[in-house]
């Protein structure tokens, strides 16, 4: 049977980057990772597909989808559901590959206690109205929502603690090469991936 892949958690704060990042690690190439599309029950921005942004679904489907055990995790995120499916992550880590999930703390949390071998990464701004700014130059969200959005950042910045690393996104190409860096150290750290480390410490 193939070595379960390894499971990247990228979360952090709507707006600081983590779609930004998660793009440039995937376009640089040099990895495999598969990237688990979230479900949610928010509508479409303009210019997102079903199916490959998210799965844009119903509250029903989606509640449905919960009630059925179909959610690795999920969360109630300003007014709409967002939500990892399972079957995909289970099956993909399955078959060897590595997943890179990019949601929110409290779904990253409910993962760290069904998965805890996985990596979470904490993507923080280099501050607050750095944040906003961001988050306005998107120009995706009414002021009302961003204003939501910004209260809900300063609770998710302080659960930071709670992760196995933390980075800054200043410069992006930095966050970027940062996140390289601790893909590579944890998987050294877990896999162990020279032989002659496995002989050395008489591993079966
Ligand atoms: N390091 C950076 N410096 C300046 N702008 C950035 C940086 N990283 C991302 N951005 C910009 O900030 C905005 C938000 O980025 P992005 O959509 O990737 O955030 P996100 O964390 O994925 O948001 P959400 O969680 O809401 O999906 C985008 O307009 C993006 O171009
Ligand atoms: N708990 C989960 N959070 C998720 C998931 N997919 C995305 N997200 C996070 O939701 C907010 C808002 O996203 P937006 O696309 O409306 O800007 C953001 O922090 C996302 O990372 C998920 O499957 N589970």
């Amino acid at each position: 049977m193939a070595k379960r892949g390894m499971l990247i958690v990228l979360s952090g704060p709507s707006g600081v980057g983590k779609g930004t990042v998660r793009k440039a690690i995937f376009d640089q190439g040099g990895n495999d990772f598969q990237y688990s599309i979230s479900m949610t029950t928010r509508k479409p921005r303009e210019g997102e597909v079903n199916g490959e942004d998210y799965y844009f679904v119903s509250k029903e489907e989606f509640e449905h989808n919960i009630e059925t055990g179909q959610m690795l995790e999920y969360a109630k995120y300003v007014d709409n559901y967002y939500g990892t499916p399972l079957k995909y992550v289970n099956e993909t880590l399955d078959r060897g590959k590595d997943v890179f999930l990019e949601i929110e703390v409290n779904g990253a949390l409910q993962v760290r206690k069904r998965l805890p071998e996985g990596v979470f990464v904490f993507l923080t701004p280099p501050d607050l109205m750095k944040l906003k700014q961001r988050i306005i130059n998107r120009g995706t969200e009414d002021m009302e929502t961003i204003n939501k959005r910004m209260t809900k950042a300063v609770e998710e910045i302080r659960m930071m603690q709670d992760y196995d690393f933390a980075v800054v996104n200043d410069k992006v190409e930095n966050a970027v090469e940062s996140i390289k860096t601790i893909i590579k150290s944890e998987r050294f750290r877990v896999e162990r991936v020279f032989p002659e480390y496995e002989e050395m410490l008489g591993d079966k």
